[in-house]
C-alpha cells in the first residue's frame, strides 16, 4: 500500500533477496526495491535506520529530499543538486496529513506513485550515465501514517493537541496566516524525517520560500546536525512555477496562471533599476495584478478566470516580516499567492482540471539579492 492507502502496482516493485556483506538481513521482506534499479523503498522507520547506519560505516554522505510525491522537474531538480553533493540520496514520498487544514485538499492531493518511480528510475538511470562522478539515488521512504504518528495522527485543527514542532513569528505571516497549521505542520514533519534519516544536507526548492525560512530556523534553533541546501525554483515554458496542484488548474486557467510570476517580476525590474522602497516596488506590481484583473473581468463568462490575489509581499529574507525598504546589505524576498476560483460556464467537453478543477492557490517568489556588503 502507498502511504495513503493505494495499493501499489506490483510490477513497478519487487522484493530484493539481498543480504548486506555482513551476512544479516538489513531490510525487512516488506522494503522492496524499483526494479531494474538498486533504489530500496522503505515503508519502515527500523529498516531505514539500519540501511542509514551502513552509509555512516562506510563513509557515504547522505541527503535528503523531502516530498509528497507527484514529482516533476522541480522535484527531480532536487534530487539531481542532492546527487551531487552526497553519494546516496533518499527521497521521501509522504503525503504529510498534518499540514493540509481541515478545508484543505488532503483528500484529493494528486497522487502518482507508478508514475513517481518510473521518474526515479530513469533519473537513476541518468545519473548512472556520468561515469560514477554523482551519487545515486539510493532508496525511496514511503512511510505510512502510522508510521510517521506512532502516537496516531495529530489533530488538523487549530488548536489541536498533539506533538507539534512551531517555529514563530516566521511560520505565522504570509503562508502561515492563510494557511495556520501548515507550517506547524511542515516542522513537525521535517523534524521527524530528519530524525529518522539523519541526513548530512536536506534540499528544499525555492518555490516554497517561506518553509526554507521556516526549515533554516528550525534546524538552527533546536540545533539539527545538517544542512539546508536550497534549489531554485523551475518553471514551465511561460514562467509559471512547476508545482504538483497545477494539475488541478484545467486548460482555460492554466492559460492565466502566469499573473503571479509576471506581477512579481515587475517588481522585480524595479529592484534592479535602484528602486528600495515598497512603494516604488510593489505600486507598479499592484498596478499590474489590477490591470490583468480587469481584462478578465471584461471577457465573457464562459471565457474568462477569475483569480483573487492573497498578498504580494516584501519581506526580510530572515524574519520574513514586511519591510518599508529595501536594506541593500540583507536584500528581501519578493513573494506572492494567488487563488483561482473555478472557472464560470464550464463549456461541453472543456478540461476543467483533476478532480473538477477546485480553487487552487499558487505561489512564486523571487529573491532580491544584496547589492552591497
Ligand atoms: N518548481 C519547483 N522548483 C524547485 N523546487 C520545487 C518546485 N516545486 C516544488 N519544489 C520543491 O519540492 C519539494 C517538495 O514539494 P512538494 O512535493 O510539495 O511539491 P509541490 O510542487 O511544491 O507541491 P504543491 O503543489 O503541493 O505545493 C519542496 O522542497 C518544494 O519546494
Ligand atoms: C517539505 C514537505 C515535503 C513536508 O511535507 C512539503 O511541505 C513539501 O513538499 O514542500
Ligand atoms: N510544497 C508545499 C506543500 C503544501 O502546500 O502543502
Amino acid at each position: 500500500m502507498d502511504p495513503e492507502g493505494v495499493a501499489l502496482p506490483p510490477r513497478l516493485l519487487s522484493t530484493p533477496r539481498s543480504f548486506s556483506s555482513s551476512g544479516s538481513l538489513y531490510f525487512r521482506q516488506k522494503d522492496q526495491v524499483i526494479p531494474n534499479t538498486s533504489i530500496k523503498v522503505f515503508r519502515e522507520i527500523p529498516s531505514l535506520r539500519q540501511w542509514r547506519r551502513k552509509q555512516l560505516h562506510d563513509y557515504r554522505s547522505v541527503g535528503l529530499v523531502p516530498t509528497m510525491g507527484a514529482l516533476h522537474e522541480g522535484h527531480l531538480s532536487l534530487i539531481r543538486l542532492a546527487a551531487e553533493e552526497n553519494s546516496s540520496v533518499v527521497v521521501s514520498i509522504y503525503v504529510n496529513p498534518t499540514q493540509f487544514g481541515v478545508h484543505e485538499d488532503l483528500a484529493s492531493y494528486p497522487k502518482t506513485w507508478a508514475k513517481d518511480i518510473e521518474m526515479l528510475r530513469d533519473l537513476d538511470r541518468e545519473l548512472a550515465a556520468d561515469g560514477g562522478k554523482m551519487g545515486k539515488i539510493a532508496a525511496v521512504f514511503a512511510p505510512t501514517t502510522e508510521e510517521m504518528y506512532p502516537s496516531g495522527r495529530p489533530s488538523q485543527e487549530v488548536d489541536g493537541k498533539g506533538s507539534f514542532v512551531t517555529i514563530t513569528p516566521v511560520g505565522e505571516v504570509l503562508e502561515g496566516a492563510s494557511r495556520p497549521t501548515f507550517f506547524r505542520g511542515v516542522a513537525t514533519v521535517c523534524m521527524k524525517l530528519f530524525n529518522i534519516v539523519t541526513p548530512e544536507k536536506v534540499y528544499f526548492g525555492q518555490k516554497d520560500v517561506q518553509q526554507t525560512v521556516v526549515i533554516k530556523k528550525m534546524v538552527k534553533d533546536f540545533c539539527i546536525d545538517t544542512q539546508v541546501v536550497v534549489g531554485e525554483t523551475q518553471r514551465e515554458f511561460d514562467g509559471l512555477a512547476m508545482s504538483s496542484r497545477n494539475v488541478y488548474l484545467g486548460t482555460r486557467r492554466r492559460r492565466v496562471a502566469t499573473v503571479l510570476s509576471k506581477v512579481l517580476r515587475v517588481a522585480e525590474t524595479g529592484y534592479l533599476r535602484g528602486y528600495r522602497t515598497r512603494d516604488e516596488l510593489l505600486g507598479p506590481a499592484g498596478e499590474l495584478a489590477k490591470l490583468l484583473l480587469m481584462e478578465q473581468h471584461q471577457l465573457r463568462p464562459e471565457e474568462r478566470v477569475k483569480f483573487e490575489i492573497d498578498y504580494i509581499s516584501l519581506a526580510d529574507p530572515e524574519t520574513m516580516q514586511e519591510v518599508e525598504e529595501v536594506d541593500e546589505t540583507k536584500g528581501a524576498i519578493l513573494s506572492g499567492a494567488v487563488k483561482m476560483l473555478p472557472v464560470e460556464s464550464p463549456q461541453p467537453g472543456e478540461d476543467l482540471g483533476s478532480s473538477g478543477g477546485p480553487p487552487v492557490r499558487l505561489i512564486d517568489n523571487i529573491i532580491l539579492k544584496p547589492v552591497r556588503l
